[in-house]
Order: structure tokens, then sequence, then C-alpha cells
């Protein structure tokens, strides 16, 4: 008999023949994303589960005694209960590599776009306007090239963010992350910074950490003062590493000039969130990695872990955190 499965996020004809290959499974069908009271019901008689960002929960894992692999199908795996699937001994898996270049994209056309108005200055040419009357310093940005570059966590995509900031736009990297990395440094003449000095000389900083308890709220009140007021914030990591409160305060301050942002604390973010109002803030609904190619890589491998954690093998991508569940 086949393992059982859910499938709690919508996935392709390809990914879906892959899984029925190896399992029962059943999937979720309606319209966005899944609504927890259905997971928590549908986890009950399961082996294994794909997710896209959906929280696994010590209550969710309470309900599941059959359940042995979450797989994320997503890099970023805050929305585990770290501890409570260590408890009842499920394991984790998420998505590396398989996105990094095209959240690094992401980040690079954020930054593009916020220092060169790119949104605000389309609707302004789409609203008819663009006139004999306009003058050329209304429609004026700030350069990008050969600025400096500070970026809040140098792993797998700080990595490809740096490699096109300093040989796309010729910019000064500085990084901040938990350990140096000599290696990179060596590869691409990026300079290791504490983080004041990183945001009291950035042009740009960029963050692309996890979201943890230690990097919640990361940038508040205090960090907004240390940058420059010509500086640009760029989240494409978790909203709530920023202080969306202390944000809109250094926005509206000019404390900062700008801010480019593919994730809210938040989301989807509701109507009345005041950075919406501003045109100095470019706001995405969370796209990093949307690319149909990237999507589809994602998906693969998604499912690639699910089918090993249910059919007794080792899924490739088990989150650090869990891997001691291997070696029981
Ligand atoms: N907007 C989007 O759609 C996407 C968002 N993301 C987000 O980006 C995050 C990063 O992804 P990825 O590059 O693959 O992750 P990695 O684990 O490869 O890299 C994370 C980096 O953050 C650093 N870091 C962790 N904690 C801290 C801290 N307290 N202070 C400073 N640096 C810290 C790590 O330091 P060290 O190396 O020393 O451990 C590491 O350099 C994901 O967790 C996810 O939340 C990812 C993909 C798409
Ligand atoms: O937010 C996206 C991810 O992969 O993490």
């Amino acid at each position: 008999m086949k393992p059982k499965v859910y499938i709690a996020r919508p996935i392709s004809k390809q990914v879906e023949e892959y899984i029925g290959e190896h399992c029962d499974y059943k999937k979720w069908q309606g319209e966005g994303a899944i609504p927890l009271d259905v997971l928590m019901e549908e986890v009950k008689n399961v082996e294994g589960v794909l997710v896209q960002h959906a929280p696994i929960t010590n209550e969710l894992l309470d309900q599941a005694p059959h359940l042995k692999i979450v797989s994320n199908s997503a890099v970023g795996y805050d929305s585990f209960d770290l501890a409570a699937m260590k408890q009842h001994r499920v394991l984790g898996t998420h998505t590396p590599f398989v996105l990094d270049e095209t959240v690094a994209d992401l980040a690079m056309s954020l930054m593009l776009a916020t220092a060169r108005r790119v949104p605000e200055l389309n609707n302004f040419v789409k609203q008819g306007k663009w006139n004999t009357q306009t003058k050329s310093q209304e429609l004026f940005g700030i350069d990008v090239h050969h600025t400096t570059m500070g970026i809040i966590g140098m792993g797998r995509i700080g990595e490809k963010i740096a490699r096109r900031a300093r040989f796309g736009f010729e910019m000064d990297v500085l990084y901040n992350s938990r350990t140096p990395k000599p290696e990179l440094e060596e590869t691409y003449g990026i300079v290791y910074s504490e983080l004041e000095a990183l945001l009291k000389k950035s042009d740009f900083v960029v963050l692309i950490v996890p979201l943890t308890p230690e990097t919640h709220h990361l940038m508040g009140e205090k960090q907004f003062a240390q940058m420059k007021n010509t500086a640009i914030l760029i989240n494409c990591a978790r909203g709530a590493v920023v202080d969306e409160s202390a944000l809109v305060r250094a926005l509206e301050t000019g404390e900062i000039r700008g801010a480019g942002l593919d994730v809210f604390e938040q989301e989807p973010v509701l109507t009345d969130n005041p950075l919406l109002q501003m045109e100095q803030v470019v706001a995405l609904p969370h796209i990093g990695s949307a690319t149909e190619q990237t999507r589809a890589a994602m998906l693969m491998k998604a499912a690639e872990n699910l089918v090993a954690g249910v059919t007794g093998g080792v899924p490739e991508n088990v989150v650090k955190e869990l891997q001691e569940l291997l070696e029981e």
C-alpha cells in the first residue's frame, strides 16, 4: 500500500504525477491559501504533507499521529515550530539553492525600482501627467552604480546579490552575518562589517536573513537612525525582520529616503498599511522566487523531499535544526 500524503497548495500536473507514482494523495482544491482548520483536519491520517509557508504548530502536530514529514516549498521555514517538530519527531524540509538567483534578481529589481522611481513614474506617464510643463528635476531618482550596498545575511541568496552588485553595478559591498565569510571576501571583494558601521556607510541596505528570534525587528528605530537619510532599505527576507511602525516613522520624517519591500509583517498586506500610501515605497506581494521556472523547480524539490520522507528514503533538504532526527 502506498503511503498517504496531503498536498496543501496547488501543484503542476508533472509534480502531481510524480507524487502519485509513489503515494496515495489528496490535494487542496480551493482558492488561495488553505485555511488552517482544513489543514488541521487533513493531516490527521497522513504520513506526509506538502505546504508553502503554512504554520506547522504544536496543535497541528498533536492532531497528526502518523505524520513523518512536512515538506515546505520555500527556503524560509519560520513557519515551522521547530521545538514541536523535534518533540513529535516530524522531519521538516525546505527548498534551498534552486531559488537563489531568482530572489537575487528580485532584490536588484527592487533596488532599481525604488532608486529610479520606476513604478511611480510609470504611473505618471500612463496617467497622462507627462506633458510640456513637466520639469525634468521632478523625474530624478538616485544612482545605483558605484554606490555602497550593505547586505545583512550572507548566505546562499546574499552571495548572489553580492555578485550582482559587485560585478553588475560595480558597487562596494559591505555585509553582516553571524560568521564572516573569508572565501566570499576573496572571490567578490566584499567586506565584513559590524551592523552599525554597515548601516552608517550603505546607500542601499538589503535584508536577506531568515526570520528567527534573533532577527525579529532587527531593523528598528535605532537602526533607522543610524542609516544615511539618502539611503534605501530593501527587504526580501521576512516582514518581521523590520519593525514596520519604526520604518513608517523613518520614512515620514525623512530619516531614510525610501524602501523596496517584497515582504510585510502582515501578509497579504492590509489596505490600511501606511506604507502603501507612500510614493517612496515600492511594494511587492512576496514574489521573491515567483518565476515559472523557479517555482516549478521548488515544487519538484519539495515533492522529492516529501516522497523520500514517506518511503523510507533520506530527504535531501532536511532543515539543519531537525537533522538530528535522521540520526535516531
Ligand atoms: N522574499 C522572498 O520571496 C524570499 C525570502 N527568502 C528569505 O531569505 C532568507 C535567507 O535565505 P538563504 O540565503 O537561502 O538563507 P541562508 O541560510 O543561506 O543564509 C542566511 C544568512 O543569514 C545570516 N544570519 C542568520 N541569522 C543572523 C543574524 N542574527 N544576524 C546576521 N545574520 C544572520 C546567516 O549567517 P551565517 O552564515 O553566519 O549562519 C546567513 O549568512 C530565507 O530564510 C527567507 O526567509 C528566501 C527566498 C525568497
Ligand atoms: O519566501 C520564500 C521562501 O522561499 O522562503
